[in-house]
Order: C-alpha cells, then sequence, then structure tokens
C-alpha cells in the first residue's frame, strides 16, 4: 500500500523537476505572480542579458503598493492621479513597460481587475488548487486557502521564475494546526489568525508549511480561509494552506481564468484527491479549541501581542521570560501604553479597513453593516481600501460606499494602502490605529505610528465609538 501522504508533500512531489543531494529540489512553478516592489531588478537583469520571460501566460503583473488610493473624481481616471514620490512614480512606470515588454499578464491601473496581488488572483481564478504559486512577496501564503503551495520569494528568486519557471527550494517541514470549534459570537477569521498566533507565537512555524486543519477551518468561506493563511507568515511559516473542498469549488466555478466544461470536470477530480490521506503525519502538530476565543485586539509590536478585547494591556512583570519582558517593555514604550489599561480604553485616532488580509467583499459587508446609520467620532480620521477594482464595483452596487461615506469613512481607490506607508496613505508620528492589516512592527504605518490589529468589525466599530470596544455589546 501506498504511503498516506499529506496535501502539501502531494503537490511537492507533483511539482519536482529535478533533485540534487545538498541543493535541493527543483521545483516546476504554475503561477507567478508580479508586483512593481519586487521585479524591476529581475525584468533589469532579464534584459541586460537578453533573456526573455519563459512563460509570460503564467505571469501575472499587478500594481498595488506603490500606487495611491486618492479617489479619481477630479483627476477623471486612476492613471492621472499624480504620485508624489519619485520612487513610487518610478516603480509604477516601469511595472507598465516591463509588463508591456515582456508581454506578461497585466491588469494596469485603470483596469478594473487591478488591486492588491492576493485579492485579485483567487478573484481572477488565478489561483488553483494543486498549483505552486509564487511572488516576491511574503504574504502569498494567502493563496494556500485553496490548497495551492504559495510562498514569498526573494529578488533573485523572482529573476528564475521569470526566466525559467523553475525555482531551487529546500523542503520545509510540515505542520498541523488544527483548530476545532465554531467561531464564537463576534470572532471573525481574522480573530481566529490574532488568536493562533497569539496561542503559538510569531516563530512557531519557522522552516514549516502549515496546513490548518479541523472543525473550525472547515466552517470557513474562501475569503475566510484566506484571511488566516495570510496571517501564517507572521506566525513564521514558510507557507500556510488548507485542503480544498466543497467550498473551494463553488468559489472558483466560473472565474475568468479558472478551466471550464470538461477541463474543469477534470480539474475537480484531481482536487479532489488533495486532501491530507488519512493517517498522514507532519513533523509537528498543534491543537486548538476556539471555545474560550473573544474578539481580538494586538497591544504591542508584533502579532503575538495580542489581548481578548475584554483584557487590559499587560505588563512586562506578567512573561517570566527576560526576553519576552524586555521586548514588552520596548513594545508598550513604543505604543505609549500602561499596563493595566483597558483594552476598551484605548483611544483611536485613525482606522484603516484594507489590506490583503481584510479587505474583500465579505470584510467590507461585515464593516459596513457595523457602521450603518451611525457616524465616525470627530476624533477619529477612518478610511475604507477595497482590495480591488472589482472588489469596489460591487460594494458600490451593493451601497456599501453609501453607508461608508455617510458615516463620515473615505471611500477610496483599491491597493495596499495604508497597510504600509509606501503610497502617501500614512500615520503620522504617534498616531493610533485600529487597522485591519496583518504587520504591526515599529513604524509599518508610518514613522511613529501606532498599529493595533483587529477584525473588519471591530475596525468599523472603534471608528464610532472612538476607542476599542467589545463587538459583541454592539447594537
Ligand atoms: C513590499 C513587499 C516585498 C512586502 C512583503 O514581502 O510582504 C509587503 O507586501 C509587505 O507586506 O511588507
Ligand atoms: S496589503 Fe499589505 S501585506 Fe498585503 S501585499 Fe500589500 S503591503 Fe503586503
Amino acid at each position: 500500500m501506498e504511503q498516506p501522504r499529506t496535501l502539501f508533500e502531494k503537490i511537492w512531489q507533483a511539482h519536482v523537476v529535478r533533485e540534487v543531494a545538498g541543493q535541493g529540489t527543483l521545483l516546476y512553478i504554475d503561477r507567478h505572480l508580479v508586483h512593481e516592489v519586487t521585479s524591476p531588478q529581475p525584468f533589469a537583469a532579464l534584459r541586460s542579458t537578453g533573456r526573455k520571460v519563459r512563460k509570460p501566460l503564467a505571469t501575472f503583473g499587478m500594481i498595488d503598493h506603490s500606487i495611491p488610493t486618492t479617489p479619481v473624481a477630479e483627476y477623471g481616471s486612476r492613471s492621472n492621479v499624480p504620485i508624489p514620490d519619485q520612487s513610487a512614480a518610478v516603480q509604477v512606470k516601469t511595472m507598465e513597460q516591463n509588463a508591456q515588454s515582456f508581454n506578461i499578464q497585466f491588469f494596469p491601473i485603470n483596469d478594473v481587475r487591478n488591486g492588491i496581488v492576493h485579492v485579485v488572483a483567487p478573484e481572477q481564478g488565478i489561483t488553483l488548487p494543486g498549483t505552486i504559486i509564487v511572488c516576491g512577496d511574503s504574504h502569498t501564503s494567502t493563496h494556500g486557502a485553496f490548497g495551492a503551495l504559495a510562498f514569498g520569494i526573494g529578488t533573485s528568486e523572482v529573476e528564475h521564475v521569470l526566466a525559467s519557471q523553475c525555482l531551487w527550494q529546500v523542503k520545509p517541514k510540515t505542520m498541523e494546526v488544527r483548530v476545532e470549534g465554531s467561531l464564537p459570537a463576534g470572532c471573525t477569521a481574522k480573530d481566529l489568525a490574532l488568536f493562533i498566533i497569539g496561542k503559538i507565537g510569531t516563530g512557531a512555524g519557522t522552516g514549516h508549511c502549515v496546513e490548518f486543519t479541523g472543525s473550525a477551518i472547515r466552517g470557513l468561506s474562501m475569503e475566510e480561509r484566506m484571511t488566516v493563511c495570510n496571517m501564517a507568515i507572521e506566525a513564521g511559516a514558510r507557507a500556510g494552506m488548507v485542503a480544498p473542498d466543497e467550498t473551494t469549488f463553488a468559489y472558483l466555478k466560473d472565474r475568468p481564468y479558472a478551466p471550464k466544461g470538461e477541463a474543469w470536470d477534470q480539474a475537480v477530480e484531481y482536487w479532489r484527491s488533495l486532501p491530507s490521506d488519512p493517517g498522514a503525519t507532519y513533523d509537528r502538530v498543534i491543537v486548538l479549541n476556539t471555545d474560550e476565543m473573544e474578539p481580538q485586539v494586538t497591544w504591542g509590536t508584533t502579532p503575538a501581542m495580542v489581548s481578548p478585547i475584554t483584557g487590559t494591556v499587560p505588563s512586562p512583570d506578567d512573561f517570566s521570560d527576560p526576553a519576552q519582558q524586555e521586548a514588552a517593555r520596548r513594545a508598550l514604550a513604543y505604543m505609549g501604553l500602561e499596563p493595566g489599561t483597558r483594552m476598551q480604553d484605548i483611544k483611536v485616532d485613525r482606522v484603516f479597513i484594507g489590506s490583503c488580509t481584510n479587505s474583500r467583499l465579505a470584510d467590507l459587508r461585515e464593516a459596513a453593516k457595523v457602521v450603518k446609520g451611525k457616524k465616525v467620532a470627530p476624533t477619529v480620521r477612518a478610511m475604507v481600501v477595497p482590495g480591488s477594482g472589482l472588489v469596489k464595483r460591487q460594494a458600490e452596487a451593493e451601497g456599501l460606499d453609501q453607508i461608508f461615506r455617510e458615516a463620515g469613512f473615505e471611500w477610496r481607490e483599491p491597493g495596499c494602502s495604508m497597510c504600509l506607508g509606501m503610497n502617501g496613505d500614512r500615520l503620522a508620528e504617534g498616531e493610533r490605529c485600529a487597522s485591519t492589516s496583518n504587520r504591526n512592527f515599529e513604524g509599518r504605518q508610518g514613522k511613529g505610528g501606532r498599529t493595533h490589529l483587529v477584525s473588519p468589525a471591530m475596525a468599523a466599530a472603534t471608528a464610532i465609538a472612538g476607542h476599542f470596544v467589545d463587538i459583541r455589546d454592539w447594537q
């Protein structure tokens, strides 16, 4: 009888081109996503050596990190919006030129399909189960939600994939994170992701590819699975994945780049063979339960520095390990927080609903439900940044933009926006922000900016109240 294999093992083995002892494995790459920040150098290297892109039809270019999300009304079109930052402007221009001269698949700024690469590829059906997907971007782990092996790569690796459609890799270890239970009231996939990282720590996944399993994961929608896999990288994992099932197939059916007709049927048949076999083993297994889970808010400068909304800011003395004590001390000083402060008493200046973690339609619907008929606190500046042009269009068709605007939120054009301070959207020194993004390290949203990671519903309620609130009390 054949050895039982994990989902990871099946995908890995199906993509081996060559194995060289001591060097690693050469893998075939199905899909290569490129964005304007990490692709200029690799394309320049190809050009200077007269090489082409090996598979232009499997290479997808998007512009997300460096574009302003300024509403276009007064400019007529998105490409007319000025980009004051010189290096950002050059990145955008260079991506456009490279896409054209190397003839790759490309969604220009004015194309309604453009947006954050990790939102767009699933939405277009570019992300498929059983594939290997890479991108010069750490949050490529998002695509693992579809039962793909998806991971971020460095600049020289981007060049290697562009030129050869292959990549040398050292095989990661495997880890199962099994979560049993269901999402308690007021808790979303974002709370689950923060809860998991809070329990296992930011280094737990190092060197591992994580498969999320268990009833809590099975019950998640595709959008929710993407949120969880998006944050796998914040637990140090190389990649995160969820086995494909009926939820996955239903999401992908009829998406523009998904297979059609007979090819679809064949694909689904193959995809059904992918889930880990009974008895397959992982190098490490962690089991969690959602019973005691509450809505989460980070208080520090890593996603693991997280508290339930009913909790208080911890004291460095609460930690036994001296390194953790020191990290907490430093984080509290940076965040300007006093131990013992109730999480719900922390006031914010800004609210950001967006990023590849939480900018899909389901996220905006959740936030709009909370905001409807209410007003943003006068002390708060709040913005909603849809993850793609299509998310924005659909949200507008449902009137979500009206709900946000009437409440006093800014309704922006798609992009990475304030997830990272690269495109003009950023926090000022000392500003405190409730953010639906995935990273809260020092300076992430702007120099001296203070980031608290939360779910879209919690961010929305915080904007209205002016301070963190327990979404379970919200009416
Ligand atoms: C700019 C890019 C390389 C970076 C990443 O790799 O993740 C960004 O997307 C981020 O979230 O910090
Ligand atoms: S939204 Fe944030 S985390 Fe996602 S790709 Fe953009 S910068 Fe990175």
